[in-house]
């Protein structure tokens, strides 16, 4: 039965688009689905032409079709979007249900390379048709383990229009439960292989303010495993500077100490997303409650906040960096407002024109005026702030909670802020949910002359530099609410007192006090910043709980054994592995982290930075009794699926089994197969080796109906007389489905049996007990319709 649910905005304690049991729990008739405030509310904003009006009303009504992303890396994505487009889609075609035909699902027209699809079937047909329930597994399956997101048509846009590439330093502000965190992955990782992974000189902190849902966001993640992701869990509006040294560390003769000091410490970021908490009101066909709780009071309490986050981004962009803002709300207050007002507080930034950046999407262009509601009964008469403030008593004017923000610019700013180059998407354009984006660039370095005559960086200027900190002063430091935007600084491309052509990297001022420990050499690996005492202690930082991640030395016995056991390669990065604790003991797992990772927990307080996570595991201690009867040591290692494309490059020929098809069959059908049961010569091989972990690659070929169209790279375990596939039950059902169309796993015969066990036992209950079977009649439900319903409680997880 529905439960009741949290009526909080989006991105609040009580859930959002972006949770799936608040998406799932929330019923509401057809009839209830209306809200005059609503209507009266935004028809007051114009958000459409009247002609268009009763159809947005009425798609907003409908629920939301099923969409889904296939995900992973790029060359593995488009392997198994062959497989939805080949053997799939044409099974669905023309299937008929209860008469009735049923659509096959559909590519989504704008996403790229066409790996988006949605489709609208009822859920009783998801259950009840042969070839819908089939597909239905599938996506079960694949969504567990990873290859395939379900996500909102429209929540996948924000990550297209930032444009990651593998080498930028990517922030994700508020990325809990972290469905575009794994496309911003995917996109860091452009280069991976279909069995390895690259390992990407960026950076993707993904950072959420709530606590337990950074827990979503770290499982959501994994499956990705990338040694570029830190996961961060703070209020994104007071991000502190990152330190790390940067890569320039000389500078002009006549440049402050200060300055230079500065420059060389702080992280700039070439792509952040701010997907910020919102009303939420675009959700309402997947979150109908709405309908019922919604209030225009949400959006006004939330611009500040989201303004909060927008400037900090702003102040942590690198010049010629992107920002993309969005909110699945169509309220102006929490969308243009907020943009209208960032850009009038800062300098040097503007809104990007990308409205053709991705053709087959349909939006319109964002609003240039609005009339923001003073009370939750929808009293949009003021037409400015002023006029609001004065018809209000002098003893209630301190204590508004509007500001001047929610008010549009004049007609003139907005024609110059381009506020129409934000897209909006409404929900009967193209059967979505509504949302909103923005993308905003701080203006790459315009190269001016000075009056040495050589080229200099004019935005660099002094003035510039200064409205960026006197807005760190007045935001970072005192993170209250705003009842004030900063005053807009005038722009000045002359520089008055030019200092230097320095890298972006430093052009801004940290967030909290540091200083730098000028008597540690540059080329010390320790940490150069500390922090003025007590800091750590104060704030978010004093009750952070998570163990610190070490650094393990090079010659440490576990490395070099895992170095021995893997013949691992020359370059194996030894010096980025890491474990999860402050002395480096009780190791059960290794991490492995990239440069830049590497370079930011080396250099900043974990419990500064709230570090939930870094890197990925890779290698994890062989525990219980299987490992003590292969005789497996206190370093003996096996390496994890989850790391294991990290690793594969490294690992050497030592380490890599060779394996047919029908070895595979064999590892999933059976949990401990005996090692005597493979055909030679895999079975020479491997008999020939010492117990331990090993890497098979799986080469493609033909089994029956099945056939392995590529090579599969796997991890095993080899004891004294038998073998066993390094993965997870799940995934091996995965893996099963999509190779041999059915479930061979040992897993799926033991549900199987278990399932008419607990079938047969309900019939003999149900026999035996006459009254107790009373209610089930009266809900017109049999026993097998409830287990049916189960199968689809246990459906994709949503973004
Ligand atoms: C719209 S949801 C983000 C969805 C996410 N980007 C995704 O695609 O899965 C907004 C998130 O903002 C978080 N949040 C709210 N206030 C925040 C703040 N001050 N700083 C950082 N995150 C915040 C919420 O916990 C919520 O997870």
């Amino acid at each position: 039965m529905a439960k009741k649910k949290g009526k909080g905005p989006k991105g609040q304690k009580s859930g959002s688009r972006d949770d799936p049991a608040w998406a799932r729990t929330d019923v509401i008739e057809r009839e209830h689905m209306q809200n005059d405030r609503l209507e009266s509310y935004y028809k007051a904003q114009n958000i459409l032409p009247d002609e268009e009006w009763d159809a947005f009303l009425e798609t907003m009504r409908n629920p939301l079709p099923i969409t889904f992303r296939v995900a992973g890396s790029r060359q593995a994505a488009r392997l198994l979007n062959d497989t939805i487009k080949d053997v799939h889609v044409p099974h669905l075609g023309g299937v008929v249900f209860e008469g009735e035909a049923v659509s096959p699902p559909q590519q989504i027209p704008w996403y790229p390379e066409g790996l988006a699809w949605q489709f609208n079937v009822a859920k009783k047909v998801l259950r009840k048709s042969p070839e819908f329930k089939k597909f239905h597994n599938f996506l079960v399956f694949e969504t567990e383990v990873g290859n395939i997101s379900r996500q909102e048509a429209v929540s996948m846009l924000p990550p297209l229009f930032l444009e990651v590439e593998p080498h930028h330093r990517v922030m994700d502000m508020c990325a809990a439960p972290g469905s575009k965190t794994a496309q911003l992955l995917e996109a860091l990782h452009a280069h991976d292989t279909i069995t390895s992974s690259s390992i990407p000189s960026g950076l993707l902190i993904a950072n959420d303010s709530d606590y337990k849902r950074t827990h979503l966001l770290i499982h959501q993640s994994a499956r990705l495993p990338s040694p570029a992701l830190m996961v961060t869990n703070l209020d994104a509006s007071i991000f502190p500077a990152i330190k790390i040294p940067s890569e320039q560390t000389h500078f002009p003769a006549d440049t402050k100490a200060r300055v230079a000091a500065k420059r060389q410490y702080q992280l700039m970021f070439d792509r952040i997303l701010c997907d910020v908490p919102c009303s939420g009101d675009g959700t309402m066909r997947k979150n109908p409650g709405i309908w019922k709780h919604w209030s225009p009071m949400d959006g006004n309490g939330l611009h500040s906040l989201q303004l909060r986050i927008l400037q900090r981004a702003m102040r942590m962009l690198k010049k010629g960096g992107r920002i993309v803002y969005s909110t699945c709300s169509l309220n102006p207050v929490e969308n243009e407002a907020v943009v209208a007002a960032a850009l009038k507080s800062m300098p040097g930034f503007e809104l990007v024109d990308m409205s053709n950046h991705l053709p087959g999407l349909i939006h319109r262009p964002g609003l240039t005026s609005w009339k923001p509601t003073v009370s939750k009964e929808i009293n949009t008469t003021f037409a400015t702030y002023q006029d609001y403030i004065q018809s209000l008593d002098e003893t209630q004017r301190g204590s508004s909670k509007m500001l001047e923000s929610h008010w549009p610019p004049s007609a003139d700013e907005a024609e110059k802020l381009h506020l129409t180059r934000c897209i909006r998407i409404y929900p009967h354009l193209q059967d979505t949910g509504g949302f909103f984006i923005a993308i905003l660039q701080k203006k790459p370095p315009a190269k001016a002359a000075t009056a040495s005559g050589t080229s200099k960086d004019a935005s660099e200027s002094k003035r510039s530099a200064d409205a960026v900190e006197g807005l760190d002063k007045s935001d970072v430091k005192k993170p209250k609410l705003d009842s004030d935007v900063p005053p807009e600084e005038p722009q000045n491309d002359e520089a008055e007192e030019p200092e230097d052509d320095l890298p972006e990297e430093a052009a801004d001022e940290p967030a909290s006090p540091m200083e730098v420990d000028q008597a540690k050499p540059e080329t010390s690996t320790e940490p150069k910043i500390r922090f003025k005492k007590g800091k750590t202690a104060e704030g978010a930082s004093a009750h952070f709980k998570e163990n610190p991640y070490t650094f393990i030395a090079p010659d440490d016995p576990i490395i070099k054994a895992c170095i021995e056991n893997f013949d691992l390669s020359a370059d194996f990065p030894a010096s980025n592995t890491l474990v999860r604790n402050p002395a480096g003991d009780t190791v059960r797992s290794l991490y492995m982290v990239n440069d830049i990772v590497k370079s930011i927990i080396t250099h900043n307080d974990f419990a500064r930075i709230r570090l939930m996570t870094a890197g990925t595991k890779v290698f994890g201690k062989q525990e219980g009794t299987e490992a003590k009867r292969a005789g497996a040591s206190d370093t003996h290692f096996r390496v994890l699926a989850e790391g294991l494309p990290v690793v594969l490059p490294y690992i050497g020929e030592r380490a890599i089994v060779y394996a047919d098809f029908a070895a595979l069959r064999i590892l999933l059908e059976a949990y401990y197969p005996l090692t005597s049961g493979f055909a030679d010569p895999f079975r020479s091989m491997i008999e020939a080796k010492p117990n331990g972990s090993y890497v098979v690659r799986f080469q493609p070929g033909h089994l029956g109906n099945a056939t392995l169209a590529h090579e599969l790279v796997l991890p095993i375990w080899k004891s004294n007389v038998s073998l066993t596939l390094m993965l997870d039950k799940r995934a091996k059902s995965a893996l099963s489905l999509r190779i041999f169309g059915e479930d061979i796993t040992t897993m799926a015969r033991e549900a199987a049996a278990k399932k008419m066990q607990q079938k047969q036992a309900a019939a003999a209950d149900a026999i035996a007990s006459a009254a107790a079977s009373a209610p089930d009649a009266e809900s017109g439900k049999d026993k097998d319709e409830e287990a049916d319903e189960e199968d689809v409680q246990e459906d994709i997880v949503e973004d």
